[in-house]
């Protein structure tokens, strides 16, 4: 089977002149000539359009990777990293039949006998999982999302066949080396990994849930966690309109500028006050509900900041914003993202050469997405290795961004965004900053306080101990000295008297 899917790979390949894009490094002028040209329609193409072509015709895991691929812009070309955005799946649904037989099995009975109500035809399908919707025994309206039948051996095949590709283009490519391809494949795998457990999206669910718990901002499903299962996660059925929407949002009295606004707020909140964001806010994700607040679905992919991350962002954003490029640079080195001997000045003119230019546009138009990718490029010179975390961050950014844009063209991201910058920063430094740090270790203050008055006299009680032994081994040092000193007047007393007596 694996002969036959690599066979089809590579003819899906040179169907679509992906040959070419390697040999064209290759210089390989013998190779060229099997190219055979015009036997090959699809060669007229841009070589983007090409390889998104053929990652289509390769099926749902080949196309969930080209949208994965998009988002390495720090990677990949313009052309490709634009090309590959455009990836759809649109995958047909598997038959209800097959739904009901895997709930059937998962919870061991009946699917009559778990929901009041079970809606056979899907709301939604994608490549991973399909949405029904449901009502719990209590009348509660719920969403199913059921992960496809036998999805995770098709994954691992292709997978395996991506990381055998991968090892061989980094062999026989120049540019393999450099795009990292094994890794971003390893990434790759790791991102399916994580959707393939309903359970961990659940988890992701239900701790975003927690994080906005009565916000006015957003809205996130409720996770029915007696009927979660790694296959198959029930969770609140939301109401709303798809974001992308705009004309019905209107007509039903959505301040349409200041959903752009809170777009943008609930992303900086998300980073700058939790660590943990949504990675996958593209526009079939987000729905606003009647009452104007944003409702988000799917989490199977979310991504979480450090401390160290957080304070890197909020310092670089600002800098930047203060075209303060030596600060950039130095908060990279501080850090620790580039190597401590990396010289200030010449990454402060990397910094400044590819940033400045986007200060020709006034504050209102530039987009922290792209700000962020631009530093990143400019890193790259200086050997700084880019965190996946901060990956997604630029790529929900850009998502965020676009959606904010798409809403309002006039939207002032800066302005909506330095108040959180500015808080946060706040909250690292200063009175404030001490205290939020207290805050922080309260917990463990509770812990070591009790202990301190033993830990001190035990502290001092070694200290005694140790000051006897030091006295001691002091009084004995003396002693030998004055030993020495009087046995050599002994010796020279002696030698007067016998001197005295017989000289
Ligand atoms: N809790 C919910 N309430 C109402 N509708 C939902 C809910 N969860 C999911 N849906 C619907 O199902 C669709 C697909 O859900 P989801 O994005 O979670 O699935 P997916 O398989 O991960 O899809 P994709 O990978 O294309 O984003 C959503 O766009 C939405 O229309």
């Amino acid at each position: 089977m694996h002969f036959f899917r690599l066979l089809k790979i590579i003819l899906i390949a040179y169907r679509f002149g992906l040959d070419e894009i390697l040999l064209s490094q290759l210089r390989l002028r013998i190779l060229k000539l099997f190219l055979l040209r015009p036997f090959r329609p699809q060669l007229k193409k841009p070589r983007a359009v090409r390889l998104r072509l053929a990652l289509e015709a390769l099926g749902p895991i080949f196309i969930k990777f080209g949208q994965m691929l998009s988002t390495r812009r720090d990677l990949l070309a313009q052309d490709f990293a634009d090309e590959l955005a455009m990836l759809q799946d649109q995958v047909p649904p598997f038959p209800s039949e097959q739904a009901l037989k895997i709930l059937k099995s998962v919870y061991k009975k009946p699917v009559n006998e778990v929901f009041l109500e079970f809606d056979d035809k899907p709301v939604a399908s994608a490549s991973v999982a399909q949405v029904h919707f449901a009502v719990l025994q209590d009348g509660t309206p719920a969403a199913v999302k059921i992960l496809r039948p036998s999805i995770a051996p098709v994954i691992a095949h292709d997978v395996a066949l991506m990381e055998a590709s991968a090892r061989l283009l980094e062999s026989i490519w120049p540019d393999g080396k450099r795009l990292k391809l094994r890794e971003v494949v390893a990434e790759f795998a790791r991102h399916l990994d994580d959707e393939l457990d309903l359970i961990r999206e659940a988890a992701n669910c239900s701790q975003l849930r927690r994080n906005f718990l009565n916000s006015p901002l957003l809205l996130v499903p409720e996770v029915y966690w007696d009927y979660c299962h790694p296959e198959v996660m029930v969770m609140e059925r939301m109401i709303g309109t798809p974001i992308s929407h705009v004309e019905t949002l209107r007509k039903k009295g959505i301040d349409i500028p200041q959903l752009a606004r809170m777009g943008v707020e609930i992303f900086f909140t998300q980073v700058f006050r939790d660590g943990y964001f949504h990675a996958d806010m593209h526009p079939g994700n987000i729905f606003v509900g009647d009452d104007g607040r944003y409702i988000a679905v799917d989490f199977g992919i979310m991504g979480a900041l450090s401390e160290q991350d957080k304070n890197y962002l909020a310092q670089n954003f600002l800098a930047f914003f203060r075209r303060d490029y030596r600060r950039v640079a130095q908060a990279h080195i501080e850090a620790g993202w580039a190597p401590r001997n990396t010289r200030v000045d010449d990454f402060e003119a990397a910094i400044r050469a590819v940033c400045e230019p986007i200060f020709d546009r006034p504050l209102k138009e530039i987009y922290f997405g792209r700000v962020l990718l631009r530093l990143f490029q400019a890193s790259r010179q200086f050997n700084v290795e880019i965190q996946p975390q901060l990956v997604l961050l630029q790529k929900t950014l850009l998502n965020v961004e676009g959606l904010g844009r798409d809403l309002n063209p006039e939207l002032d991201l800066w302005k909506t965004a330095k108040p959180f910058l500015e808080n946060w920063m706040a909250e690292q430094i200063g009175i404030r900053g001490l205290v939020t740090h207290l805050q922080k270790e309260a917990t463990n203050w509770a812990v070591i306080l009790p202990q301190l008055p033993r830990l001190i006299h035990y502290n001092l009680d070694q200290q005694r101990s140790q000051n006897l032994e030091d006295r001691l081994a002091e009084l004995v040092t003396q002693q030998k000295q004055q030993n020495r000193i009087l046995a050599l007047v002994v010796v020279l007393l002696v030698g007067l008297l016998f001197a005295q007596t017989y000289l």
